[in-house]
């Protein structure tokens, strides 16, 4: 009989387009089906990787960099060994890459890939319906990239109105002619167009004989032994000019004190153009408050998702920027200044800002 070979699965996009939330909807909507996670953040503080763990059978984080120029391709090697070793029973894997990344070039490493356990799934481009005409414009790269989709997902549909989605189901049938277009929303694509689910019995026999604590550990070790410093920007030695991300760069914000609501909206309000993307989670420590406030901004898109701390996670504010002309200096200094040493004599209404934004 045939050896049963694992399909691994590109999930491109541009940055904010929805990748992670495609991806978190097939992780709670697998059935039986076993999902494989490689998530590869763009900035140093994992955020996507934060918000994929957990509802994962198994992820690795490549982490800091883009994938698609790692000089050397045998990390992702490793890691597609690890995910598809018979113990960890995976069916699928899916690979998330930055919003920067060159989806071909991680084709290229999957395709080099001399694990036999592992094939080629397919590219599933993701479409951000209420920007892609403008980043079409700075990018034309992104044409290309839809070229080669074997399955296009027409995202945020919610926030793009009849005529505009007509018009971009239009041009991307012209960009990738006879590949199948979804209009969604929130990423909710059915899964079955990725990958055949399993019965749901099967998933929780599953879980309930393996651990994948050992996995998690090991990647954490091994983050630290390639704790490797490409920099700010992506890495020396490769050669991004014609890359998407030629000219991007990711800036990291922690702070332990808690953020003023009020200066922190000051800040992001006049946040700077080439400032395309933040994410990141940010502690108020108001009254009332203290909640997790999770921050993405998209071009002029911006949203705080309101939800508990986990008992053990650290209440502290954690943020990536990303964009094109930053000033790394300012951001960080503009962030610094909204510090409050004394949260608890901040007025409640302060918070009024962030909460026009708010959503649980
Ligand atoms: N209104 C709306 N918002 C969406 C939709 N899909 C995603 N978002 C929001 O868009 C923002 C970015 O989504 P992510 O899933 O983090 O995007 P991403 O492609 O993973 O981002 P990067 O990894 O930074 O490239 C978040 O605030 C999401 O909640 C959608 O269909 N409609």
């Amino acid at each position: 009989m045939a050896k049963r070979q694992i399909p691994v699965i590109v999930l491109a996009g541009f940055l904010g387009s929805g990748k992670t939330t495609l991806l978190n909807h097939l992780l709670r909507h697998s059935g039986g089906t076993r999902i494989g996670a490689v998530v590869n953040d763009f900035g140093k503080i994992e955020i996507d990787a934060m918000s994929v763990a957990g509802q994962v059978d198994s992820m690795v984080s490549l982490g800091n960099g883009c994938l698609c120029c790692a000089v050397d391709a045998s990390e992702l090697d490793g890691f597609l060994d690890r995910l598809a070793r018979p113990a960890a029973r995976i069916d699928v894997i899916v690979i998330e890459a930055s919003g920067l990344a060159e989806p071909q070039e991680i084709i290229r490493m999957i395709l080099a890939s001399d694990n036999d356990s592992v094939v080629y799934g397919g590219l599933v481009e993701v479409v951000d319906g209420a920007e892609f005409s403008a980043t079409r414009e700075r990018h034309p790269e992104l044409d290309r990239h839809v070229g080669i989709a074997d399955l296009v997902v027409l995202n945020k549909a919610d926030r793009i109105g009849d005529e505009t989605r007509e018009s971009l189901l239009e041009t991307l049938a012209g960009l990738a002619p006879g590949t199948p277009v979804v209009p969604v929303s929130h990423g909710r694509i059915d899964p079955e167009m990725l990958f055949d689910r399993k019965p749901r019995e099967d998933h929780l026999e599953a879980v309930r004989q393996l651990s994948f604590e050992d996995l998690l550990l090991a990647d954490d070790e091994h983050d630290r032994e390639h704790d490797h410093d490409h920099g700010e920007h992506c890495g020396e030695g490769c050669d991004h000019s014609g890359h998407l991300h030629s000219g991007y760069e990711s800036v990291e914000f922690r702070s332990d004190t808690p953020m003023n609501p009020r200066r922190l909206m000051e800040f992001l309000d006049g946040r700077p153009e080439g400032l395309y993307r933040m994410k990141g989670f940010v502690h108020f420590g108001v009254a009332g408050h203290r909640d997790k406030f999770t921050l993405h901004a998209v071009g002029d898109f911006l949203r705080f998702y309101r939800s508990p701390w986990a008992r053990s996670e650290e209440r502290v504010t954690q943020m990536v920027m990303i964009g094109r002309g930053i000033d790394a200096g300012t951001l960080k200094a503009g962030l610094e200044g909204c510090r409050d040493t004394a949260p608890e004599e901040t007025e409640e209404h302060s918070m009024w800002g962030v909460l026009r934004y708010a959503q649980d």
